[in-house]
């Protein structure tokens, strides 16, 4: 693409000026030609559809009516001069009116004749109207409509229609916009893409994408920008991991040493499954080969990855290397390091804490044994790479729960290091492909796609407030078994105050049904001080108290295998991954595990989907795909910081198989020609090294 014309300052396009230009950029962030031509229609509306005047309403858009001129009169005086229309067809009269342009429109539009007419329909008196229609002769129809069989509609604000911006206003500025950029616009996806994929022209997509001639047109347009789109943003990712993996140099784990051996011939208490073995074996592979490994391991709630990474990390220090963990909260940091601590029985490797609450004192004998080696894995809040730590040599880090890294922070971790750790990244619960291959699409990904054996699928029940009984009959039941429940609160940021009601009202009405001294429950929620919350997490994991009433915070991670019930209060209020979070708390024993999802019977149509959907399955993998589609990318968690989503056109709750053939493509090229030198991929390679077209590429490096 010719950079100059398409870094134009929007001002010096015919029709906006210095005016127009400043509520461009305000309201709509156009700020040049390039921001402009791919600002897109959000909608279009099918100018082949005519619709008959008895069917009129206020709901409808923009539509088109084939009508006969009946009559014309004046009306109103100087100030409030109109024209007036009455036109018909054969199922009714509508008033057309015009305010201006009234001299014009009397000389140009004749009695008797049928026109098409275009615009939105109001009512007054119970007369339909239509005002300043667009208006053209019925028989002239197919020679002057040419290409407006479809008509583009844009979103505009109300600023913009202060100044004639209106969707047919940047339908004008469009139109001009072509006309002067068409010719300058260069292929960039190599031809014989476009060929194999039959896709457009570049010139010809931004076109048609603006000015349809039908439906297949436009649909090809849409195919060709989506595609375009989705490639550069595989080809960056790709690229960049391809640059890492020739810049960076990766410790080279050579044995599989004595302490991996021991954990897993001797101290390990189950079989591990064969999905988690397949993962071990590629992070295996991957540490290999004296290249640095980035890899995500995805897997279901409770299908164990913490176990995969640690074994990992034992293999680091097989090899001489320390290792670390880190997690998003205190409470899984904490969480993490007692679950490591007791699956490696205590004196085998040296394990270690560090959090915001860690004493002054032991952070300095941390500090110390991590500069002298003598500290072999490191666990803690990701104050572990911001506090001034040094590691002796540290070879292996594991990130757990990444949703809440972008892929910028990410890159950003290890920059300081000569040769960077190994990185695995967990993360919390499976995502959709789509959103993987764009959120983590520089690293590899292992998938655990089996849970331990002996697990029962958790049964999960809806109920409404007046079956509350059957709820206490349930935990009663688990109770008497030994069991242990959750009762968990929503958390809506923005009050606060009435979270910590809500939930304090609810343990009022559980410590009466649950009295002392039969029954113990503990409280956290986000107003706790941290010790005072890992105190509280601590009982419920020693047994000592059966109830444990929470807010979100023990969304992810937390893991005690004897607790069976999972209540979630106000469960219309959770998103769906939220849900299947929580939900997998339970279910991690060989008990027969409970949900319970109460809510109120008044429920949003996407709350009634989510709740059926946890309902009908477990399978985190589905449930993130319907997630995906009920509330776009745009909403799923790591979005905001992601960048990378900021898509223009593609969407990956429907785009999917576009994606996967833009990968496709470009892992092919990259793998044959990776430094684009081929005379096929020039105007790819001058395309990229600007990274320009609107697509904020350069936030993934
Ligand atoms: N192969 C296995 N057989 C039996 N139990 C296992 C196996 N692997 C892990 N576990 C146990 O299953 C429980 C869940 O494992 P872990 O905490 O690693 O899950 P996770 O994948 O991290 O899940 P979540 O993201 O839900 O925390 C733990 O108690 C763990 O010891």
């Amino acid at each position: 693409m010719n950079d100059q014309i398409f870094k134009t300052p929007i001002e010096y396009l015919k029709g906006v000026g210095p005016q127009r230009a400043e509520i461009l950029k305000k309201e709509i962030a156009v700020f040049t030609y390039g921001d402009l031509l791919s600002y897109y229609p959000f909608r279009y509306i099918d100018r082949t559809q005519f619709y008959k005047i008895r069917d009129l309403n206020l709901d409808l858009p923009y539509i088109q009516i084939l009508v006969r001129l009946k009559s014309f009169e004046h009306l109103g005086d100087k100030r409030t001069k109109r024209l007036i229309a009455q036109a018909v067809d054969d199922t009714g009269e509508i008033e057309l009116i015009w305010f201006q342009s009234i001299s014009w429109v009397q000389k140009n539009l004749h009695l008797n004749q049928v026109y098409i007419i275009f615009g939105k329909v109001t009512f007054y008196n119970g007369k339909a109207q239509m005002a300043h229609p667009e208006m053209e002769l019925f028989n002239k129809e197919q020679s002057n409509r040419g290409n407006l069989s479809l008509q583009p509609v844009y979103s505009s604000t109300e600023k913009l229609k202060q100044y004639s911006l209106d969707s047919k206003g940047i339908q004008r500025l469009m139109a001009s916009l072509l006309d002067v950029c068409l010719s300058q616009i260069d292929e960039v996806i190599p031809t014989y893409l476009i060929h194999q994929y039959k896709l457009n022209k570049r010139a010809e997509a931004f076109q048609n994408i603006h000015f349809p001639a039908d439906a297949n047109t436009l649909k090809r347009a849409q195919n060709t920008l989506k595609f375009e789109e989705l490639f550069f943003i595989q080809l960056k990712l790709l690229r960049s991991k391809l640059l890492r993996t020739k810049k960076f140099k990766g410790n080279v784990f050579e044995n599989v040493g004595e302490k991996f051996t021991e954990f897993y011939e001797n101290i390990l208490p189950f079989q591990l499954t064969n999905a988690q073995k397949k993962v071990i074996k590629e992070i295996r592979a991957d540490t290999y080969k004296g290249i640095q490994m980035n890899r995500l391991v995805q897997g279901d709630v409770g299908s164990g990855k913490t176990v995969v990474a640690l074994m990992a990390m034992l293999l680091a220090i097989d090899n001489k290397f320390q290792a670390c963990l880190m997690a998003p909260t205190e409470i899984l940091a904490t969480q993490h390091y007692h679950s490591i601590k007791s699956l490696l029985k205590d004196e085998f490797v040296s394990v270690e804490l560090l959090t915001g609450s860690t004493k002054k004192k032991s952070r300095r004998i941390i500090a110390e044994q991590l500069e002298l080696g003598t500290l072999s894995i490191l666990i803690g809040t990701h104050a572990l790479i911001e506090e001034p730590v040094k590691f002796k040599n540290l070879g292996f880090a594991v990130i757990d729960e990444q949703h809440r890294f972008g892929v910028e922070q990410r890159a950003a971790l290890w920059r300081k290091n000569i040769i960077p750790p190994h990185v695995l990244v967990m993360t919390a619960t499976p995502i959709p492909r789509t959103l993987a291959m764009t959120l983590y699409g520089d690293l590899d990904v292992s998938v655990i796609d089996e849970l331990p054996a002996g697990r029962k699928p958790i049964e999960t029940l809806h109920l409404f407030e007046n079956q509350r009984l059957r709820m206490f009959g349930l935990m009663k039941q688990e109770i008497a078994k030994g069991r242990q429940v959750y009762v968990v609160y929503p958390l809506i940021q923005e009050s606060a105050k009435l979270d910590l009601k809500n939930l304090m009202d609810g343990v009022d009405v559980m410590s009466r049904e649950f009295p002392l001294p039969d029954y113990r429950i503990s409280i956290v929620h986000g107003q706790l001080k941290a010790a005072d919350k890992a105190f509280e997490m601590q009982r419920f994991v020693k047994g000592e108290t059966q109830i444990m009433v929470a807010t979100t915070v023990i969304e992810v991670g937390v893991n005690v295998p004897n607790a069976t019930v999972m209540i979630i209060e106000n469960a219309e209020r959770f998103g769906l991954s939220q849900l299947h979070q929580l939900r997998g708390r339970v279910g991690r024993g060989a008990d027969q595990s409970y949900c319970i999802l109460m809510s109120g019977t008044k429920l949003s149509r996407e709350g009634k989907i989510r709740l059926e959907t946890m309902v009908k399955t477990n399978d985190g993998f589905e449930i993130s795909e319907i997630d995906l589609q009920l509330r776009g990318p745009g909403n799923i968690e790591g979005k905001q910081q992601s960048g990378i989503m900021d898509l223009k056109i593609a969407d990956l709750a429907l785009d999917q198989k576009i994606l996967q053939e833009a990968r496709k493509c470009v892992i092919k090229i990259l793998d044959e020609d990776p430094e684009l030198l081929k005379s096929e991929h020039e105007g790819l390679k001058s395309f990229f090294a600007k990274t320009e077209n609107g697509i904020t590429l350069d936030k993934i490096s």
